[in-house]
């Protein structure tokens, strides 16, 4: 289980003249730009927590917060009873984290990559072979594996990504725009892959701003708009409280509540 209450993240603003189209964002005070101003949800084994809103709504750095890359200003983060802001290190042994940027080397193989980072989290080599071949069996990168990664099309790079994030089987998964550059067969195989998850009983969150996605895999959802927790629950409740059974509708009625 993973607990985020009340997180918040502000950064320090370049001074700039009061014309400034950004002074017009609600977040922005005094010198300091408020990205995530009140952001809470859990994700309990066994579920999938979609995480949704409009562009610059503060995703990436809630989960940037969630994974250790970034210090909070404030709130707190627990999984597995573990306060993940008093034991970054903690954060990094238990999450796999999947950012925006790859993040692989250019001059090693796809496969040198993965098991790179298995290395990396002290994995002994009969169990990272076998969990690489389960990986990329999974992910079905045999045919790229032994290219290197400076070489591989933007969803070969995505799926090699993934496998490291999860090479050392985190106990929790963050996956940030995970089918970003993705073709539909491939989306489909990473789609499956993230639905895996639920039986493994590892608490999944993915950002996303594809609805079918959500519609598709998520037992629970968390939208935030502007920085602040705008919904949090399960799909029902979103479609009840967005006052629409399409769940296009429900997200923009969210939106709009808040607005
Ligand atoms: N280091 C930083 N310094 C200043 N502002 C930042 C910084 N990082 C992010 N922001 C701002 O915080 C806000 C939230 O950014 P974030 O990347 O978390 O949004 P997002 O919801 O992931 O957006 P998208 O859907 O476009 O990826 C944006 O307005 C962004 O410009």
């Amino acid at each position: 289980m993973i607990e985020v209450c009340h997180l918040a993240k502000r950064f320090r603003l370049p001074s700039r003249g009061s014309k400034s189209p950004a002074a017009r964002d609600p977040r922005d005070h005094d010198g300091w730009f408020h990205a995530v101003r009140d952001v809470s949800f859990r994700c309990a084994p066994g579920e999938v927590l979609g995480l949704l809103g409009p562009n610059g709504a503060g995703k990436t750095t809630t989960l940037r917060m969630l994974s250790s890359a970034l210090k909070p200003d404030g709130g707190s983060i627990h999984a597995n009873g573990i306060d993940l802001l008093a034991d970054p290190l903690a954060a990094r042994q238990h999450i796999g984290f999947l950012s925006g940027s790859t993040g692989l080397y250019g001059r090693l193989t796809a496969r040198e990559n993965v098991e790179y980072f298995g290395r990396l989290h002290g994995m002994q080599p009969a169990h990272l072979k076998r969990r690489c071949d389960e990986l990329f069996d999974l992910l079905q990168m045999h045919e790229f594996g032994n290219k290197r990664a400076d070489q591989l099309s933007t969803g070969m790079k995505q799926k090699c990504s993934i496998a490291r994030t999860v090479v050392h089987e985190p106990h929790i998964v963050i996956l940030d725009e995970p089918t970003t550059g993705l073709d539909v067969m491939s989306a489909k195989i990473l789609l499956d892959f993230i639905a895996s998850y639920k039986a493994l009983r590892v608490p999944l969150i993915f950002s996303t701003h594809h609805l079918h996605e959500v519609e598709k895999l998520c037992d629970r959802v968390c939208i935030i708009n502007h920085g602040k927790t705008a919904f949090h629950g399960s799909m029902d409740e979103l479609r009840q409280q967005g006052g629409s059974a399409d769940l296009y509708d429900a997200f923009v009625g969210v939106i709009h509540q808040g607005a």
